[in-house]
């Protein structure tokens, strides 16, 4: 290539760019909500409590209708989480999936569009830190447990949802659950950031794969939020059983901002990702963690 060439695109270039910047921009007006008949729906997995709960109470406020997934002994609160969202004034359907089996997350999706119509958001938020353990102590099993949900699940819900939104054409958003542990090391929870660094990185391929369909993947890395899963790893108890540091105590003697967030903190953010605002945005990793990780 020529300097020339390089300091001076040629016209078909320039068109080129222009038509694709024109095609997208229409996708993205035609994702709005207002004044179109087309209402945008989502999946959110390990939706009946804690971080996945306060999401999808937050895309209904936002106008999706929404799908929420969890496992099937969290039914009742699927359930009441239903008709928390119906009292929005949005459709919802409760979904006994699990993020770990292949043929459930293609017959979640499937469901989802039945149900619902189509699918625009993919929030894959289902995950568990199976407890504390050192390297030393570290057992294969619990290892492949954590990264069966963690990974496993994170990949079906990208696959299963990138295949229908290409499919419709009309572009889309997957959001992926990362973790300030997905960033940086916490001892004695190596399960658990090894498969919150792959959640990071099946984001960054993810995006470079999709960004051609119009369709942005993204993932949000928490620090320390109130839910069931930071307060097991804040007690005393857990502490000796597991024969591991209070670690969610220790992380947040650290973070410049030192409180502990609420779901709906990250459910914020989930709306931004989601919503078509966010176009220009794909394969980031976004840290709400007071400040603990800034890189
Ligand atoms: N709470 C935090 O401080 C924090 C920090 C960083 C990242 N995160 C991540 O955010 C996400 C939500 O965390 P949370 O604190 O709300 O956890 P939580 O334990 O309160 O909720 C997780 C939900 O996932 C569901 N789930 C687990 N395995 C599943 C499976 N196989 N199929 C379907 N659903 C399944 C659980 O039943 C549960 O309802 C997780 O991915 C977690 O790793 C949380």
């Amino acid at each position: 290539m020529t300097a020339e060439s390089e300091s001076a695109p040629d016209k078909e270039h320039h068109v080129g760019l222009l038509l694709r910047y024109r095609c997208s921009h229409i996708i993205i007006l035609n994702m709005s909500t207002s004044g179109s008949p087309t209402t945008r729906v989502a999946i959110v997995t390990g939706a009946a409590q804690g971080i996945g709960r306060a999401i999808a109470l937050r895309l209904a406020a936002d106008g999706l209708d929404v799908a929420v997934d969890d496992l099937p002994s969290k039914l009742p609160l699927l359930e009441a989480l239903v008709a928390d969202i119906e009292k929005l004034g949005r459709k919802a359907v409760a979904l006994t999936y699990n993020v770990t089996k292949e043929n459930e997350m293609e017959a979640m999706v499937a469901k989802t569009v039945s149900d619902l119509g189509r699918l625009d958001v993919m929030v894959a938020n289902a995950g568990i830190t199976g407890g504390s353990r050192s390297i030393m102590e570290a057992d294969v099993d619990g290892f492949e447990s954590v990264a069966a949900v963690n990974v496993r699940g994170t990949l079906l819900c990208y696959k299963y949802a990138a295949r229908q939104m290409v499919k419709q054409g009309t572009g889309g958003r997957i959001i992926g659950a990362s973790s300030i542990a997905g960033k940086q090391g916490f001892a004695n929870l190596g399960a658990y950031c090894a498969s919150k660094a792959v959640v990071r990185s099946l984001t960054h391929t993810a995006a470079l794969e999709l960004a051609a369909h119009n369709i942005t993947v993204n993932a949000y890395a928490p620090g320390i939020i109130e839910t069931s899963m930071s307060k097991f790893h804040s007690t005393r108890e857990n502490d000796v059983a597991l024969g591991g540091p209070c670690t969610a105590v220790k992380v947040l003697m650290n973070v410049p901002h030192a409180k502990v967030a609420q779901p709906e903190d990250v459910a914020n953010l989930v709306s931004y990702l989601a919503s078509p605002e966010s176009h220009f945005m794909t394969g980031q990793t976004v840290s709400i963690d007071g400040g603990l990780n800034i890189s």
